[in-house]
């Protein structure tokens, strides 16, 4: 990361409410981020400009009143920042689609493409662009995300904190090596999923052993979060929580020993292994190209 003094939290607020926000791809995971965006306040709706090549797609994002397009260019001229939401594959077309009409001057790129190098946007980019890499997951949506973010090697410190103030508006973020984000990405980018599975298991043994389906993914879902809240605000280890649910002799501990019996540990961290690799596959064709 290049070098430059950071400016005051109240000034990167302002900064951030003034900042025209652009994202390449309006799909799941842009939808995710311009709505909670938008929620936080922070962000105008009338600030963020979104492309896309599917139509639907475009309809949605009208629907939450930000600015829509077709064409790529179009973003990247009218915003600051620019998040590259497409998949992996379609980063470089879009990046060399958009050469043209970057001013490496005045926009800020933030990738969110899984596995995507630094390197591999710096290149795609006119010399001396901006990029910062950032891994950001889908409950951005409700403010509950969880980022980790890289600065690029022509990124300055006022272009770091401008991101991670950003991002926070919709969860945590915290700043870490690039070395680490495809790990990242098999624990919190794709993360939501194996949450979202346990939560509908959790469901289907209620409702397997008598419960209303509502009630059982309600209680399912809620239980989930309260764990994870325990988790953050206690700042115990998450094993000496399981002990305290634990009774001597009691039920919890007959399930922990069905779950240690079915490798539950052990598949999370092959789950977490799987995405990791996957997602160091994508880093590894895009740097061949
Ligand atoms: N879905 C998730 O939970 C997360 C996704 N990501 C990353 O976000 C990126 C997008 O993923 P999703 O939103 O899940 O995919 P998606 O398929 O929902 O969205 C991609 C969008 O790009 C559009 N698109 C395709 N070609 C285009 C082009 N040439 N120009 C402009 N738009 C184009 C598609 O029509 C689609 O709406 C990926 O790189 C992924 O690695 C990162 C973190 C979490
Ligand atoms: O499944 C994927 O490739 C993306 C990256 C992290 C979450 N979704």
């Amino acid at each position: 990361m290049a070098s430059n003094q950071g400016i005051g939290d109240s000034q990167i607020k302002d900064k951030i409410s003034n900042t025209m926000v652009g994202f390449l791809g309006g799909g799941r995971m842009a939808q995710a981020m311009a709505k909670g965006f938008i929620s936080s306040g922070l962000v105008r709706a009338r600030n963020i400009i979104v492309s896309d090549k599917n139509e639907e797609m475009l309809d949605q994002l009208e629907s939450i009143g930000v600015r829509t397009t077709m064409d790529n260019r179009e973003v990247v001229s009218n915003s600051d920042l620019i998040v590259v939401a497409v998949k992996p594959h379609i980063v470089q077309p879009v990046l060399r689609e958009v050469h043209q009409v970057v001013s490496p001057d005045k926009q800020l790129f933030v990738s969110i493409a899984a596995g995507v190098t630094i390197k591999s946007m710096e290149e795609d980019l006119p010399e001396g662009t901006r990029v910062v890499r950032v891994m950001p997951n889908v409950p951005a949506l409700v403010q509950a995300g969880a980022t980790v973010m890289s600065p690029g090697t022509h990124a300055v410190s006022d272009d770091a904190e401008l991101v991670q103030e950003l991002l926070k508006t919709i969860g945590i973020c915290e700043e870490g090596p690039e070395s680490l984000l495809d790990a990242v990405t098999g624990v919190s980018g794709s993360g939501p999923a194996y949450a979202f599975a346990a939560i509908e298991s959790l469901a289907d043994g209620g409702v397997k052993m008598g419960l209303p389906r509502s009630l059982a993914i309600k209680l399912a879902a809620q239980t989930l979060l309260g764990a994870a809240k325990m988790v953050l605000d206690t700042g115990k280890h998450p094993g000496e929580l399981k002990d305290e649910v634990c009774s001597p002799g009691g039920t919890t501990i007959c399930a922990m020993h069905t779950l240690e019996k079915q490798g539950f540990r052990g598949t999370l961290i092959d789950a977490v292994e799987a995405a990791t690799l996957k997602a160091r596959e994508l880093g590894a064709k895009s740097a061949n190209k």
